[in-house]
């Protein structure tokens, strides 16, 4: 039997066991193939950018390893994103920080504009990706000492707030220019590394800076302003300002999307059992699907219990038109393709075994107060052929099937990245 004809005999037991549960896999497979995981483009170089000193990433990030062949130039990137894409089946939008733009000279935070992400937008746009976009309050002389939008000298936060001013204006002309939303997601490092005298200070400034950046009303079908709150990070180990008690008050009061990262609570916290209660209060919500591992929000996204719980709640929900999924971890420790296939192949996985649920049967025995077998059926779907409804939408969408894409990426780093240096270069 060839290969494509066990993905096909496997694909069709698979179904009539679905089936039998009263599950519509080519439903399901339909819905899959209308998400769109917004990719982030800082997997691919370790969160350097292209400011010109590349490499100096700090004020609370931190990326371990040195995998040889991160890319060092957009075209680099693109290139290293476009064998990225190819092994993900589905159409996905790309997520770029504001250090990521074309800059040809020194062009400081608070002057970028749209001209320095014109080749972003024209490359998305030849590929029929979506942009989204983040402004960067990070690896810059004006956030060394750890505080941006809440500092406490005017100037440092005016530099900051017009920072924030010039990302919307670009976000905006990317939803413009593929009209669709561009969500602009915020997330400011500030915080103390040791006990505050005055907790409630820097979040008063952090929240008029804020609301300076959104005084200006911007058409909510080319961007939508997000914001993301962290418990903890590195250098802001006893108070960070932008806590999530803040910004969720904060979106609430200004109708702003919610940004939940996965890696940005305390271990034993989900941000699984807190979609459904956000999304009560909040219009939409942004996910940066991501994996925390002790002091580290950033792993590559594994096959774990709470992925698959995040994907379940979205759609057990039926969320899917409120949530934004994208993704955020940095590993320089492996192959920086392979990170991404690895961790968007999960994502999408999790998302099929939720698409491939009994939902209304479980929640209809939850309603009839029938807890046993609400159990025993949500057991049962644990070893369902999720495996082989996967190698089936892969082979459709033209991706290849299993562990086949280790491959691929095998031979672009012999014939590609493991021929670049670990010097930055102009460009
Ligand atoms: C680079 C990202 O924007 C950053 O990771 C942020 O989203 C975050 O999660 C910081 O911990
Ligand atoms: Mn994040």
């Amino acid at each position: 039997m060839s290969d494509a004809t066990k993905v096909a005999a496997a694909f069709e037991l698979a179904s009539e066991q679905y089936q039998a549960l009263g599950v519509d896999v080519q439903a399901a497979l339909q819905r899959l193939a209308e998400i769109s995981i917004s990719v982030h483009c800082w997997q691919g170089d370790d969160v350097a950018g292209f400011e010109g000193d590349a490499g100096s990433l700090g004020d609370g990030l931190a990326v371990t390893g040195n995998y040889p062949g991160r890319a060092r130039t957009a075209d680099e990137l693109r290139g290293d994103l476009e064998l990225a894409y190819s092994l993900i089946p589905g159409k996905h939008r790309l997520n770029l920080h504001a250090i990521y733009g074309e800059f040809n000279g020194p062009v400081d935070r608070d002057e970028i504009d749209v001209e320095h992400f014109q080749g972003w937008i024209d490359w998305t746009g030849d590929r029929g990706i979506k942009l989204d976009f983040n402004p960067s309050y990070f690896s810059h002389p004006k956030a060394s000492d750890g505080f941006t939008l809440a500092h406490r000298d005017a100037g440092i936060r005016q530099f900051w707030i017009d920072h924030g001013i010039a990302c919307r204006k670009i976000a905006a002309a990317m939803g413009a220019a593929q009209s669709n939303a561009c969500v602009n997601n915020f997330w400011v490092p500030d915080g103390f590394k040791d006990t505050p005298a005055s907790r409630k200070a820097p979040r008063e400034r952090l929240a008029a800076s804020l609301d300076a950046i959104f005084a200006e009303d911007l058409p909510r079908d080319q961007t939508l302003d997000a914001v993301e709150c962290k418990l903890f990070g590195i250098g802001s180990e006893s108070y960070v300002v932008g806590s999530h008690e803040f910004y969720m008050g904060y979106a609430i009061s200004r109708d702003k999307v919610l940004c939940l990262d996965a890696g940005h609570f305390h271990p034993t916290e989900v941000i699984s059992d807190k979609i459904s209660s956000a999304l009560m209060y909040v219009p939409e919500l942004l996910l940066h699907v991501s994996r925390g591992v002790r002091w580290d929000s950033d792993h590559v996204v594994t096959y774990n219990d709470e992925l698959q719980a995040i994907m379940q709640e979205i759609v057990r929900g039926d969320y899917l038109s409120r949530v934004h999924i994208g993704l955020d971890f940095f590993d320089a420790s492996i192959n920086r393709v392979a990170a991404w296939a690895i961790g968007t192949r999960n994502a999408l996985k999790a998302l099929l075994a939720a698409l491939l649920e009994p939902t209304e049967t479980l929640q209809q025995l939850e309603r009839d107060g029938d807890l046993t077998a609400r159990l025993a059926l949500m057991e049962e779907q644990k070893t369902m052929p999720l495996g082989a409804v996967w190698d089936h939408y892969c082979e459709s969408m033209g991706v290849p099937v299993g562990a086949e894409w280790l491959e691929k990426v095998r031979q672009y780093e012999t014939a590609v990245t493991s021929r670049r240096s670990q010097e930055s270069v102009a460009g």
